[in-house]
């Protein structure tokens, strides 16, 4: 049996008849005392008994005291208070005698039961006399458990960072600018293992300091790297993990659950595992796979070694113990490396194949190949489309039908001017709870030049955040592409996000960090350095009016929402990006605010193609060159705004207030039918009428000539007449595109 013990070497056997027995190391020699309590029953006092043996003696020394009745097996530094206390195991398979159950756990004490014959055998070292407070062996009394549970705290909060990027979509942004997947995980991997690594020197020197031998005894270069191995493996683990959660309030619940569970199990499990001789030692690496578990071995490993120093004359884990077998601590090591380099591997895979942008990549790897093949055939097809689709579509507006068929055609000779070419676009979110899908976008087909200002209108619901978010990775398509500087959303999202900026609809800004924090972040993300960040900087500040009062250095959760609006546009613009999305930019800002920022994009649309949407008609007016209305997941409408006034806006709106009654009323109404037959009154309200007429029928000069003469004739006390503004275009569309789809 003693040979299947890991730290034996050799043994003093001493058997006494009695069920109690009592050594003393002394002076360098052994004191023996056999059969001292064989007349006492009651076990309280043995204890006693014990221990005034003890303080009647002079000078220093060390007991050890055993008995069989609990065989527990305590060891006293001349002290009332244990040093170490350890409970036997159960091993009934070995005891000659079944009332002895239980056999001393520790290395060196072995107690078989021969009736009322106890055998010791102890270890021929014993312990050295007289040792200070400071030194005492802390762990033996707590466990591995508390240093455990201190080791792996990091672990929710490396978790709960990595889920609040990505819930906050800060993921995304940070990648729509520009930051790769490698280098992400990459600057992640390096803050978190500073992170751990200041923690862990904290808890060593804390530990040194106070004196626990679990630190001091131990080679502090062995610990170091068999921490820096297991906050390694932990780092990469938590990788692993936040690919399974999008939500940081989960992550952190089943992060804590994991560090105490996970703790519990290992001190309540897996640690009889360990000390168990008759356990094969593969079923123990079998459980080390499991990362607490091998951070529970070391750490007990640690302690056993601290506790042997105070016991046998000997060091603590050095780097030579580390060839002995018996000890374990070279195969967790290999386990905690082999796990590290595998959990690495995996969350990169399930990052970019997995939950985040995913599907795009999947399907389309598969189609990749056959597409890069038969890009003419697929040409081809497109004309084919789009005559199908022509077929279909009659009531498609001209406007429409000439914008599908540009895309067709720029996609079979592809024009360097045009930055943004939409083929098609379809978005189908599939229905929840009970509800039916919905088609947010419909097979949208759209060209946006650079230099140019494309807006995108149209009402609540319409689709076009749904637009925006699949032009920028955000979400994947249901079928159809877009194509961003000649590059496929399908295929090269990657290198895409290094030439656009973007303006979500709701800002995704960290919290904790300054407004000018944040430019120079994205700055460097786009390449910008030294001078020439500083300068972008300070540009991008000023244009969108967060430059003076200190501003950019406040923390971003002091900033109202109209500054967090404007330094989301300011973000999207920095780095010369050559296409920009904005989506609602102007949204929460006050008429000041709203006129600098135009300004801002004006000025930034020279070299780029930026894409906005808006429910501002004037800020479509006043930025946009050419203006899309969406309605219903279709796009309605295409062209500048005057095009569009011209077209759909095809009526004058005359107003002509007169005194209030009825005969003056009629009066009037009749007046404006001599001018235009075909005119509608769109309202009367005590006296104030509204009348479109069409333009064909009408001459601006002959509504002045009439009116003005009917002035001095009637009750007419003033009149207007006005073109179709946008607003007028935009809800005459939305109407109409609700009536065909109700229809
Ligand atoms: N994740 C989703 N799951 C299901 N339906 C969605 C989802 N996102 C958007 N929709 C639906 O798709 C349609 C288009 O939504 P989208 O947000 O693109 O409209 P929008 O034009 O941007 O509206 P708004 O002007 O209000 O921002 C809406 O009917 C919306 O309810």
């Amino acid at each position: 049996i003693l040979a299947n013990y890991d730290r034996i070497t050799s043994v003093l056997s001493w058997h006494v008849d009695c069920t109690e027995g009592l050594m003393l190391w002394r002076d360098s020699s052994w004191l023996i005392s056999d059969d001292l309590y064989s007349g006492y029953t009651n076990r309280s006092n043995e204890f006693a008994a014990a221990y005034d043996f003890l303080s009647s003696d002079q000078g220093n020394f060390n007991l050890i005291i055993s008995y069989n009745s609990t065989y527990e097996f305590d060891a006293y530094d001349g002290l009332p208070i244990p040093v170490f206390q350890f409970f036997g195991g159960n091993k009934p398979r070995l005891l000659e005698v079944p009332r002895l159950t239980n056999m001393a756990s520790n290395a060196y004490l072995r107690l078989i039961g021969n009736g009322l014959k106890i055998s010791f055998d102890f270890v021929k070292e014993m312990p050295r006399a007289g040792r200070s407070w400071s030194t005492y062996d802390l762990t033996s009394i707590i466990g591995p458990l508390p240093y455990v549970l201190t080791i792996q705290l990091l672990f929710p909060v490396i978790l709960t960072n990595i889920v609040y990027e990505k819930q906050k979509k800060l993921r995304i942004m940070m990648k729509m600018h520009g930051l790769g997947d490698l280098p992400y995980w990459t600057i992640s991997y390096c803050y978190f293992i500073l992170l751990s690594m200041l923690y862990l020197l904290s808890f060593m020197v804390f530990g040194t300091v106070f004196g626990f031998t679990f630190f001091r005894l131990n080679s502090y270069g062995v610990q170091f790297v068999f921490y820096f191995a297991y906050m390694s493996l932990q780092i990469s683990f938590a990788f692993l993990m936040a690919t399974c959660f999008s939500n940081v309030r989960t992550a952190a619940v089943i992060g804590y659950f994991y560090v105490f569970g996970s703790g519990l199990i290992a001190d309540y499990f897996f640690k009889p595992y360990i000390e168990d001789i008759f356990i094969s030692r593969s079923w123990i690496i079998l459980l080390e796979l499991f990362p607490p578990f091998s951070l529970y071995r070391i750490v007990y490993e640690f302690s056993q070694s601290a506790s042997l120093v105070s016991q046998i004359d000997r060091t603590g884990m050095q780097w030579s113990d580390l060839n002995d077998p018996k000890n374990g601590m070279t195969s967790v090591l290999t386990i905690m490396v082999l796990e590290w380099i595998l959990f690495l591997l995996l969350s990169l895979y399930l990052d970019h194949f997995g939950s985040f942008q995913s599907g795009i990549r999947r399907a389309v790897l598969l189609l990749h190949s056959r597409r890069a093949g038969n890009r003419s055939q697929s040409s081809q097809q497109q004309t084919t489309q789009i005559q199908e689709f022509k077929a279909s579509v009659e009531m498609e507006r001209t406007d429409v039908i000439k914008e599908r068929e540009m895309v067709g055609q720029l996609l079979q000779e592809p024009n360097s001017s045009y930055s943004v070419i939409c083929d098609n676009l379809k978005k189908v979110y599939p229905g929840k709870d009970g509800n039916s899908k919905k088609i947010a976008v419909r097979e949208l087909s759209l060209s946006m030049a650079r230099g140019q200002c494309f807006g995108v209108l149209g009402p609540n619901g319409a689709g076009k955040t749904t637009l925006i978010n699949m032009l920028t990775g955000f979400t994947k398509p249901t079928s159809g592409t877009a194509y961003i500087e000649g590059m496929d959303i399908r295929l090269d999202m990657d290198k895409i996000y290094t030439g656009i900026g973007v303006c979500p609809q709701h800002d995704l800004l960290w919290e904790n960090l300054t407004g000018r924090e944040h430019l120079m972040f994205y700055g460097r993300l786009k390449k910008l350095k030294g001078a020439k960040l500083a300068q972008a900087i300070e540009q991008s500040l000023k244009s969108v009016r967060l430059f003076d009062g200190g501003v950019p250095d406040k923390l971003v959760q002091k900033y109202s929402g109209g500054m967090k609006r404007r330094l989301s546009v300011a973000i999207s613009l920095i780095g010369d990006p050559k296409v920009v999305y904005m989506d609602e930019p102007s949204s929460g800002l006050d008429p000041a605010s709203r006129k600098d920022l135009w300004k801002a994009v004006k000025s930034a649309k020279q070299d780029r193609a930026i894409i906005l949407t808006t429910h501002s008609m004037e800020e479509a007016e006043v930025l946009c060159d050419r203006i899309g209305i969406i309605a219903d997941g279709t796009l309605q409408c295409i062209g500048n705004s005057r095009e569009l006034k011209t077209k759909y806006g095809g009526s004058y709106v005359l107003t002509i207030t007169t005194t209030a009654g009825e005969e003056a009323e009629e009066e009037v109404a009749k007046l404006v039918q001599s001018i235009s037959p075909a005119v509608s009154r769109v309202y009367r309200i005590s006296g104030t009428q509204k009348f479109e007429m069409p333009k064909q029928e009408v001459r601006i000069s002959a509504v002045f000539h009439v009116m003005e003469s009917a002035k001095s004739r009637t009750t007419v006390l003033a009149w207007g007449l006005a073109d179709t503004t946008l607003e007028d275009v935009f809800i005459r569309v939305a109407k109409e595109s609700e009536v065909s789809s109700v229809t």
